[in-house]
């Protein structure tokens, strides 16, 4: 049995008087993909952001390789719906924040961009990328620094069927080739289970449900089904 990665004991996080996490309980082994999927407002992006030391917990605990966060979580990278690309930045200025480049540096930027096909756009800025384009620097952004754990918020929620199916692509391809650690928050039951192979229900402020899913990869729409209509149930199962 390998050391946990991430081990979350005992969270819970009080907005007030509002209880939005509740016992949550879990531990991630490197290398996993988990998914968190459940109906709005049950506190995943709030999960997500206590990871990334975003936010505090009211009380537990959430260690990574056995230290405690407490701060921003410097081995771990968001990627949001949002892509927050700095617009007075060119594409490969914003895998940077705009920090001078070393040749090395340099290189890992254009080997990045050239991953997620965005080479002919270094130069241009990010007011004229599409969608999809954008959220493909975004993730470059988040990879840059081969960050031990990638935390995705809803990263495709605002891209057409198309791109998006496209994305969860080159998510998966990005994962299986680097096994970088990766939570993805999602709405698309069907996302989760193409992509993870660990899925968790969060239902009434808590972890519901968690379930591993060994489908063998690529997963086909008719193999995802059985399993992503289960995962529906919990999710809209009464209390
Ligand atoms: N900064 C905040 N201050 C007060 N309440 C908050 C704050 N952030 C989130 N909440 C509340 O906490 C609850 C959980 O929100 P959260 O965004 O974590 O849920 P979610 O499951 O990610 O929802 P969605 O799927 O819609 O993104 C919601 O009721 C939300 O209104």
């Amino acid at each position: 049995m390998t050391e946990a990665l991430l081990e979350v004991n005992d969270i819970q996080k009080y907005y007030g008087d509002a209880h939005v996490l509740r016992n949550i309980n879990f531990d991630i082994q490197p290398g996993e993909f988990v998914a968190l999927v459940g109906q709005s407002g049950g506190g995943k992006s709030t999960l997500l952001r206590l990871i990334a030391g975003l936010e505090h917990a009211t009380s537990g605990s959430i260690k990574q390789d056995g230290t405690e966060i407490n701060r921003l979580n410097a081995h771990s990278r968001v990627m949001f719906q949002d892509d927050r690309l700095l617009p007075w930045l060119t594409v490969s200025e914003n895998l940077t924040f705009g920090a001078t480049h070393s040749k090395e540096q340099k290189e890992h930027v254009a080997k990045l961009l050239a991953r997620v096909e965005l080479t002919d756009f270094a130069d241009a800025y990010p007011n004229s990328l599409s969608g999809g384009q954008r959220q493909r620097v975004a993730l470059a952004r988040a990879l840059m620094a081969n960050p031990q754990l990638l935390l995705l918020d809803e990263p495709l929620g605002a891209l057409d069927a198309l791109t998006r199916r496209k994305m969860q692509d080159l998510i998966m391809d990005l994962w299986q080739e680097r096994k970088m650690t990766t939570i993805l928050v999602t709405h698309d039951v069907n996302e989760a289970v193409r992509l993870a192979n660990r899925i968790f229900v969060v239902r009434d402020h808590q972890i519901a449900w968690a379930g591993s899913n060994d489908l063998p990869y690529p997963r086909t729409d008719q193999a995802i089904a059985p399993l992503a209509n289960t995962i529906l149930n919990e999710i809209i199962t009464e209390g």
